[in-house]
């Protein structure tokens, strides 16, 4: 493993609006060593999905380099660089975006099927992830089945499912009402800590930020330490 599994070197980002350009990410640095927690915590409209995009091979950068444990993909070609996202990092969006006419246990394995592993070694390691979140009664519902918490822990299995080195969040309870965001988070963090995941997790929470191992913020395009 490298020494860093994330690493944002010199990210540029503008968006061209009519003849205004705005300028969201510039110069940006950032690097995520094994197994720490991060919080992303910055205002309305800086640039944190921008930054989540870009970090998790996404969307490309203006200018700058992703390097994913210790692989540049600037200069990859679209189909390695899917493979590198496949592979290396899970995602978490507000809305879980689950497959609705799959069960749970499917939206799990689906990842995992499309990486080639064979159906039964795909279930059991759904089952078991499921069974981590505290689903194991809930595997065979359907999204529409499910509450807003469940929906959101089956996201959280299914983005580890290919076992990434990295998990991206972008407001991952951002949906919730705060009762059901601490059970979610809970779920989260012990999934994260028990299979050593380094995770950078924009919230606005700022309760759940101070859980992380450490806190970043977005400032004239730059990611800068918050103190602890
Ligand atoms: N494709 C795009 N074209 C033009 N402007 C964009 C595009 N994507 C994002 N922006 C702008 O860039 C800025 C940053 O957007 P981004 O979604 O990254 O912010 P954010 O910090 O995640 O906000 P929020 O917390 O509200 O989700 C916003 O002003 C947004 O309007």
């Amino acid at each position: 493993m490298a020494e860093n599994v994330l690493e944002l070197r010199s990210i540029d980002r503008r968006f061209v609006q009519g003849t205004k350009t705005l300028t969201i990410l510039e110069q940006a640095d950032f690097a995520l060593r094994p197994g720490e927690m991060v919080a992303l915590v910055a205002p309305s409209g800086t640039g944190k999905s921008t930054l989540l995009h870009i970090a998790g091979l996404l969307e490309y950068p203006d200018g700058g380099d992703v390097v994913v444990n210790g692989q540049p993909c600037a200069a990859l070609s679209d189909d390695r660089r899917t493979a590198i996202r496949r592979s290396e990092i899970g995602f978490v969006y507000q809305f879980h975006h689950l497959l609705p006419e799959f069960t749970a246990l499917e939206n799990v394995m689906m990842p995992q099927l499309i990486a080639g592993l064979d159906a039964r070694e795909a279930k059991e390691r759904a089952a078991q992830l499921l069974n981590y979140m505290k689903l194991g009664e809930r595997m065979d519902h359907r999204p529409n089945e499910l509450s807003g918490g469940e929906q959101q822990r089956v996201a959280i299995a299914r983005a580890v499912a290919n076992a990434p080195l990295v998990l991206l969040a972008d407001e991952p309870t951002g949906n919730l009402d705060p009762a059901t965001a601490a059970y979610v988070f809970d779920a989260l963090e012990a999934l994260v800590r028990h299979s050593g995941l380094a995770a950078l997790i924009a919230t606005h929470n700022e309760e759940l930020a101070a859980r992380m191992d450490r806190r970043v913020t977005l400032s004239q395009g730059k990611v800068v330490e918050l103190p602890a």
